[in-house]
């Protein structure tokens, strides 16, 4: 279960104004991946470069063999049915209840009897907990039992990938992981590919399998957690330790001046690596690694102290 997306040299421009060029990466199957980047780095369009929103200048992504950069509408329409997608804000329809939200595709792209619609609707209403809300209207609620909501009605055509636009946008720190966890639990679950923009270093450092990073108009890296969270490249090692030193600055790249400056300054130490968040019911997903394999396997000595339990997670 779960479909790879195969991305080679893809390159997004909107008129002269580069977004990023050249990004290759795979997205394995059944596993999670987070994109993480400094705002306006072009996450967001990434995601809808993905499912076809938009259109990249050069380069292919390649789903089950058709390439959804070149290929045609009809093609697309096929291929978008693969996609589950949870919006920034849930993207819920204000003027019906939890329950039509999340019918609305099924009524929209299947011919299912309602009978079969309320099962699945309550099924998946099951799965992101928000059983007994559904004559809700979103307005009514909080913004963690929207997303859910919003994670529902993403997941009733049963997609082989999930694409998450900052789920935890907006969201307390306690909200946030308990999203977390329902994320884990339904990938293990569902065994779809699931990819999550955020900015939340807590979740990109205990939720994914693979992390990549755009920075600067290009894919600065991208592999398993554990690649980049024991990494010294400067510009992975400040972003995910949300440090004020390295060539990221407050708007832009660092000039010159500024790194000149900070040359000679001392970075504190790379933190320990937490160990990955688990699925609650101890299962392990079907893609999830034992800790320290990656290091272990590329010879890479990790933080001290990383994979105890008691690890150390940065606050957000
Ligand atoms: N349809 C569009 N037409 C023109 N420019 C666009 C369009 N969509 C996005 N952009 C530009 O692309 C750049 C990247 O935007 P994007 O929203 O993907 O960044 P992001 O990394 O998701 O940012 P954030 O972390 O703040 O959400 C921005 O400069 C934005 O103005």
């Amino acid at each position: 279960m779960g479909v790879e997306i195969q991305v080679e040299h893809l390159t997004k421009s909107f008129g002269k104004q580069v977004i990023w060029r050249d990004v290759s990466l795979t997205v394995p199957a059944g596993e999670i991946c987070v994109m993480l980047g400094p705002s306006g780095t072009g996450k967001s369009v990434f995601l809808k470069a993905l499912i076809g929103l938009l259109k990249p200048e050069e380069g292919s992504i390649v789903i089950e063999g058709t390439d959804i950069a070149t290929c045609s509408e009809k093609d697309l329409y096929e291929i978008r049915k693969l996609f589950g997608v949870l919006f920034q804000d849930g993207a819920m329809f204000g003027s019906m209840n939890l329950y039509d939200n999340v019918a609305f595709p099924l009524r929209e792209h299947t011919r299912k009897s309602e009978s079969d619609i309320r099962d699945i609707v309550m099924e998946k209403m099951d799965l992101v907990g928000l059983v007994g809300a559904e004559d809700k209207l979103p307005g009514e609620i909080s913004g963690g039992m929207r997303k859910r909501a919003g994670l529902a009605r993403a997941l009733v055509l049963d997609p082989e990938i999930v694409l998450f636009d900052e789920p935890d946008s907006g969201l307390d720190p306690v909200r946030t992981a308990f999203l977390n966890q329902l994320i884990v639990d339904l990938n293990a679950q569902i065994d779809a590919t699931f990819l999550i923009v955020t900015h939340d270093i807590n979740t990109a450092r205990t939720v994914p399998d693979n992390i990549g990073l755009l920075y600067h108009k290009h894919l600065a890296m991208f592999g398993p957690r554990e690649m980049l969270l024991s990494s010294e490249e400067p510009v992975v090692r400040q972003f995910l330790n949300a440090q004020r030193v390295g060539p990221i600055g407050m708007s832009e790249e660092k000039d010159a001046t500024e790194l000149a400056a900070e040359e000679g300054q001392e970075l504190p130490p790379l933190p320990p690596i937490a160990l990955q968040l688990e699925p609650s019911n101890g299962i392990p997903r079907r893609s999830q690694r034992e800790p320290g394999e990656w290091c272990r396997q590329n010879g890479i000595t990790p933080p001290p102290g990383s994979f105890r339990p008691e690890a150390a997670v940065l606050s957000g």
